[in-house]
């Protein structure tokens, strides 16, 4: 059994004991319920504490157990049995009770915990809702309001604040099973049916059809496109509306839909794939287990616009001093406004106090004399994309900084190795790739150069958790993973125009799609002068023109819409008109007549016939040949495993969580499928590059393997007979 039953002074103490996070499996259950029993039956025990091993009491239900049919006692069949027991039930919780651990000690009739507690109802964000009687007995323990907050967007809550809410009835210090069972005997002479939540009624203000109502207005536009947070809505309702038997059977009933659906199943396979991708590994050999983290106490940031202000913030923010460097007082002005904009809105939005903010702020050691740099523990660049430049200030940090700092490049698309060179310490020098805005978006893509160490990538792994992004290794090449990625994306994007569509469709269909902003309206967002230049680059760098109105580009299809929006004067959002209009910087995308005579006048000069382009195929080209090139990313070894990417997809584009990823959207179409359209889309568009199929892809598309395999078969780690 994976609960110990032991007893002390004439209490029955049951110990979850799963390790790493005493996940409640099939096996707990049972343990549990066997402890209780045998408790209540024992004259000589008065009472009962439910505690877990090593320093948690329980995450919840073991989410690995949910695509298996498990036996065993359910949550609510422990609850119903507490429920009527006479002898007094405490939940004595340390560290975590998340999910049905929650649920379990909601079942107990008191729940203290230490002060470094967070309790809380994640399913949501595996796309379930507590099937554990939560939805049920959460709101008679802290109302109807607050159920509804916690269970629809999974949030933790710390103890003191749980405490408030009449979740925990205390707050105590020191060894919790002493303390559990202190309280617990201070409890033997109380009738248990005053405490048990079954007989509490819900707490709301209001009418109950209002809340509903707003409720799900604001998870439907919250989480767009999510079913769980609907379904949650509904059960936490129930609450207040049925009988308690009736809800905890009709959330049992939800709990089993949610469970089977697709997008819960996509959500835990994302789930996993998070924490999949933490076991990260070199070519070389060295590994998440071997390597050592080197401690990062101070940092510096050269270039305080919007990025490297946002990167800075970051460290602050998490308790990190940097030096932000920039060449003049002017620009180290604008950049210290923007640092301080942003903090504002963080207390605006109550994740930060004033006090806090203030604190902060003084973290931040604006210069514009870059030899301030040189005690600092790692330094991340963040100047625009320029070689020579980034070459230049990594030759000047190597000569300033002490031997054991860091150099971090915030680069999107520049070879690590080319920037290293610049130094003696290329084994210390590591690409750290942020995503706009960088203070925001979770990603953080870590790049290793052919001489970066494993001690080097693991500091920055572990600096990407501690600042809380979501941080995953890659290796070297233009673009990385994300923009490589990307590139096809918005190419198939931008010939679906000049074939017929327009930049709201192919928008329309990616949002109803799942994406939260559309394709045209990312690049209004980044400036159309952005995607310019980066052409022109590439032109110069060929010793080639940038022709608008040639069909072909370095060997390829080309597509001049971008060049000739630019010529029009559309930068994008900055400027109120890009591929749609704006009516002021924060006004929704509307369709300009000029953009579609512009894209009707592209073609008529160039012969190319429009036609009408369903949805469908504008998905496909664009996901299929983003996938492709997934394969090759996986087949060049530049990821390790397809997960890396999904997660990539996730944090960085905002890929809908519960689509899981575009590898793993993949898996569920078949590799078949993608593969013979990927061929179809090659022969109907022979000058694209992008077409051309993965020989991975070709290869996987024979034999049916899971994804988490997939990796293994890239770098030969699998051999496959039939190959
Ligand atoms: C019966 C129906 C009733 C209720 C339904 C549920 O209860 S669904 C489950 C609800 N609970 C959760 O969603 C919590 C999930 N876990 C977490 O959020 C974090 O793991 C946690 C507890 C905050 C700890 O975070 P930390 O960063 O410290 O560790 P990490 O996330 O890396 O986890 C460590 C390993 O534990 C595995 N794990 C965690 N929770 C569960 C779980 N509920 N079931 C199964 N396994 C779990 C996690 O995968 C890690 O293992 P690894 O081998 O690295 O994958």
């Amino acid at each position: 059994m994976m609960a110990d039953y032991t007893v002390r002074d004439q209490v029955a103490v049951i110990e979850l004991d799963n390790p790493p996070v005493n996940a409640l499996g099939s096996a707990v259950r049972a343990g549990i319920y066997d402890g209780i029993r045998k408790a209540d039956r024992d004259p000589n025990i008065k009472a009962v504490v439910i505690c877990g091993k090593r320093g948690t009491f329980c995450a919840g239900a073991d989410i690995r157990e949910f695509d298996g049919g498990k036996n065993g006692p359910w949550i609510t069949d422990i609850g119903d049995f507490i429920d009527n027991m006479k002898k007094p039930v405490v939940a004595a919780i340390e560290g975590f009770a998340l999910g049905g651990g929650l649920e379990v000690a909601l079942f107990c009739h008191y729940r203290i915990a230490l002060k470094t507690v967070r309790v809380g109802q994640p399913e949501v964000q595996i796309g379930l809702l507590p099937g554990g009687g939560g939805t049920i007995r959460l709101p008679r323990a802290t109302g109807l309001k607050n159920a509804l907050d916690i269970i629809t967007t999974g949030n933790h809550v710390p103890a003191e604040k749980a405490a408030k809410m009449g979740i925990i009835d205390q707050i105590v210090t020191g060894d919790i099973i002493e303390e559990g069972i202190k309280f617990v005997k201070s409890k033997c002479n109380i009738d248990t049916s005053l405490v048990c939540l079954r007989m509490k009624t819900v707490k709301y203000s209001g009418d109950l059809d209002d809340i509903s109502e707003a409720a799900m207005t604001k998870v439907k536009s919250k989480f767009k496109g999510a079913i769980a947070p609907i379904v949650c809505v509904k059960s936490v309702i129930n609450s207040a509306k049925m009988p308690y038997e009736k809800g905890i059977d009709t959330e049992k009933e939800h709990f089993q839909d949610l469970r089977h659906s697709s997008q819960s199943k996509a959500m835990r396979y994302a789930f996993f794939a998070e924490r999949a991708i933490t076991r990260w590994q070199l070519p070389s050999g060295g590994n998440y287990k071997t390597a050592k983290p080197l401690p990062v106490k101070t940092s510096g940031v050269i270039g305080a616009g919007t990025m490297g202000g946002g990167i800075a913030l970051c460290l602050i923010t998490s308790g990190i001093p940097c030096i932000l460097v920039e060449q003049n007082q002017q620009f180290l002005d604008k950049g210290l406004e923007i640092v301080k904009a942003q903090l504002m809105r963080t207390v605006q939005l109550g994740k930060l106090s004033t006090e806090q903010a203030k604190k902060c702020f003084t973290m931040l050691k604006p210069t514009t004399n870059i030899e301030d740099l040189k005690n600092v523990d790692l330094v991340i660049e963040a100047v625009y994309e320029d070689l020579k430049l980034k070459r230049e200030i990594f030759e000047k940090l190597d000569r300033i900084c002490k031997s054991e700092t860091i150099l971090c490049t915030n680069t999107s698309s520049l070879h690590i190795d080319s920037i290293a060179t610049a130094t003696k310490r290329q084994s210390k020098v590591v690409g750290t790739h942020f995503f706009a805005p960088s203070y925001i978006m979770k990603l953080l893509e870590n790049i290793y150069g052919t001489k970066t160490s494993a001690e080097t990538v693991a500091t920055v792994m572990k600096l990407g958790k501690t600042i809380k992004k979501v941080p995953v290794l890659v290796g070297s090449c233009t673009g990385f993973v994300a923009n490589r990625m990307l590139k096809p994306y918005s190419e198939e994007a931008q010939y679906c125009l000049e074939e017929g569509s327009t930049p709201s469709i192919v928008d329309t269909v990616l949002m109803d799609f799942g994406m939260p902003i559309g394709n045209f309206q990312v690049s209004d967002l980044s400036g159309l002068d952005i995607g310019f230049r980066i052409k022109r680059e590439a032109a110069r760098k060929a010793g080639v023109e940038l022709s608008k109105n040639s069909r072909f580009f370095l060997g390829q299809r080309n597509c001049g819409l971008i060049e000739k929006l630019y010529e029009a004067g559309r930068m994008g959002k900055k400027n109120g008109k890009g591929w749609y209009k704006y009516e002021s910087l924060n006004g929704k995308p509307i369709v300009d007549p000029e953009v579609t005579m512009l894209i009707e006048e592209h073609c008529r000069s160039l012969g190319i016939e429009r036609r009408n382009i369903g949805s469908q195929e504008i998905l496909e080209r664009m996901q299929y040949a983003m996938i492709n090139e997934g394969f090759k990313i996986l087949e060049e070894g530049l990821c390790t495993m397809a997960e890396e990417i999904d997660v990539i997809w996730i944090y960085g584009f905002s890929w809908p969580k519960y689509m899981g990823g575009p590898m793993y959207y993949a898996s569920q179409i078949g590799l078949k499928k993608i593969y013979e359209k990927v061929c179809y889309y090659h022969k109907t568009f022979p000058y694209s590059m992008h077409w051309v199929p993965s020989s991975l892809l070709a290869k996987l598309s024979q034999i049916d393997l899971p994804l988490s395999e997939w990796g293994d078969v890239a770098q030969g780690r699998k051999l496959v007979n039939k190959l």
